[in-house]
């Protein structure tokens, strides 16, 4: 049944929000995750951009399309905070990590750690990537029923280790952070929210304190000794002014940081794997220029100045972006009555942006359901709808802060893939898209693996 959010304040000239709540606290929330799209869509045409329901145990807003998303994000009037609104689903396991930050504070943190993703910092985590990178693709075993997504989770997870922490560690220690970084991730999707021993909320909270003590333990060292990696970086980060990290912030943001490279990486690179399996044509385009920088080079490597000739695979990442957000929903909590599109939001009220379904709306996206990544070329640029009608990144304040980092690692690891292998499937097979958390294939999408043989 249809009911209202809460009663515009008179001669406001506001709308109450609309919507069909469900019952108190779970409301559609299996709905939303099971059938993201069809949801979305059926609200929309019912209620419009701006309507509400329990979601996740809480009175939820849901704004759609990129006009109230610009409202959201760009956020004028400060009347949404990204801190209690996220702490709800991660607080306890990426505590006080900058996406959760707000307002003043926040901002004096992103000024600081602007310093680590400058432009010569970026260049020099390419370089010390870019042999693992190497490595880990080469290591790859050809065959039927290779599973994409967990090859490149462990090989970003991998990575992580190297260019963000930049510490040698034994196997053991290598095991012991990336299974505590792990399950500080899969926490935040518990069912049960609290510390029972054995159960995910409780690992989680270990996770958290061994993932601590190592970057305390190892922090003197990178204070004195600096670096190519993210964790140096972020000591030796200073605002003009003079501002820096302390310790603690330093810890905190490091663990943030993995958690949000992590899995969103991870994503995009098996989103754009998974589409140029199915449009092989699309895969041979993209080889063909990845070879061209290798074969002037004589080599397959990549330059950081290489990445801005790789158009096809800019367009290719970005249609995966669009239609495989990997953030599918940017959740805020707003601390002061306000309003969106004309519609009367109250104190206290969540308001999520749904990232994932806003790419898939017909109202902006010609003919959404279809891969196709020319969208983004030349005269089309179909994203120039709207400057938030592609918003994977997010917006405003917020906005990613690695949204550079994270192109050059996919295109470089996608760089290797391509010229080293071919991969395949069935052609009528369509993967299992699981969207109860961050979007991932629930059968770890299995490819033919070829390998190629290398030429120049
Ligand atoms: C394709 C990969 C990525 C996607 C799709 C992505 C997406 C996002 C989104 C949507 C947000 C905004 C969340 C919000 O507004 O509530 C965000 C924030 C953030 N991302 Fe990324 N991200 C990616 C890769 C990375 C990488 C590689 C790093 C680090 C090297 C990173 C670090 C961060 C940080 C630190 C924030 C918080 C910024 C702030 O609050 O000021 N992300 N990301």
């Amino acid at each position: 049944m249809t009911s209202v959010l809460a009663p515009p304040p008179e001669g406001s000239g506001l709308k109450p929000v609309p919507g069909v709540p469900g019952i108190p606290y779970i409301g559609n929330t299996l709905a939303v995750m099971r059938h993201p799209f069809d949801y979305a869509r059926k609200r929309y045409e019912e209620f419009g951009p701006v309507a509400w329901g329990w979601l996740l145990g809480q009175r939820t807003v849901t704004v759609q399309g990129p006009e109230a998303a610009e409202v959201v994000l760009v956020n004028r009037d400060k009347a949404f905070a990204n801190g209690p609104a996220w702490s709800y689903f991660i607080g306890p396991f990426f505590y006080r990590g900058i996406m959760l930050l707000d307002f003043e504070e926040h901002l004096h943190h992103r000024r600081i750690m602007q310093q680590a993703f400058t432009r010569p910092r970026l260049r020099s985590y390419m370089d010390a990537m870019a042999p693992g990178i190497v490595t880990g693709v080469d290591a790859w075993e050809p065959g039927y029923g290779f599973k994409v997504y967990d090859h490149l989770k462990q090989l970003t997870l991998d990575l992580a280790t190297d260019v963000f922490m930049g510490v040698e560690l034994d196997q053991a220690e290598r095991d012991r952070v990336n299974g505590a970084f792990i399950d500080a991730v899969r926490a935040g999707t518990a069912y049960v929210r609290f510390p029972v021993p054995g159960l995910r909320w409780h690992r989680g909270l270990q996770a958290r304190k061994v993932l601590e003590e190592f970057f305390h333990r190892h922090l003197p060292a990178k204070r004195r000794d600096g670096g190519d990696d993210l964790f140096a970086a972020l000591c030796e980060a200073e605002t003009d002014d003079g501002h820096r990290f302390t310790d603690e912030d330093v810890v905190n943001h490091m663990i943030f940081a993995l958690m949000a490279a992590h899995d969103t990486t991870t994503i995009t690179l098996t989103t754009m794997a998974y589409y140029l399996a199915k449009y092989p044509e699309w895969q041979e385009r993209l080889r063909e220029e990845s070879l061209a920088p290798a074969a002037r080079r004589g080599g397959p490597g990549l330059d950081y100045a290489d990445l801005d000739a790789l158009t096809g695979i800019d367009m290719v990442m970005k249609e995966s972006l669009r239609m495989v957000a990997p953030v599918p929903a940017l959740p805020r909590k707003v601390v002061k009555d306000t309003s969106i599109l004309g519609f009367h939001i109250p104190e206290g009220t969540t308001v999520v942006v749904p990232t994932l379904t806003n790419h898939h709306m017909a109202e902006w996206w010609p003919d959404p359901e279809r891969f196709d990544p020319e969208r983004f070329g030349g005269e089309r640029r179909e994203d120039k709808i709207h400057k938030y009608a592609w918003s994977p990144f997010g917006g405003g304040a917020h906005k990613c802060i690695g949204l550079y980092f994270a192109g050059m690692q996919v295109k470089t690891i996608l760089h290797q893939m391509l010229q080293r292998y071919r991969w395949s499937v069935p052609a009528r097979y369509e993967w299992p898209l699981d969207t109860t958390s961050l979007p991932s294939p629930k059968d770890g999408l299995p490819v033919r693996l070829d390998r190629l043989e290398q030429r120049g």
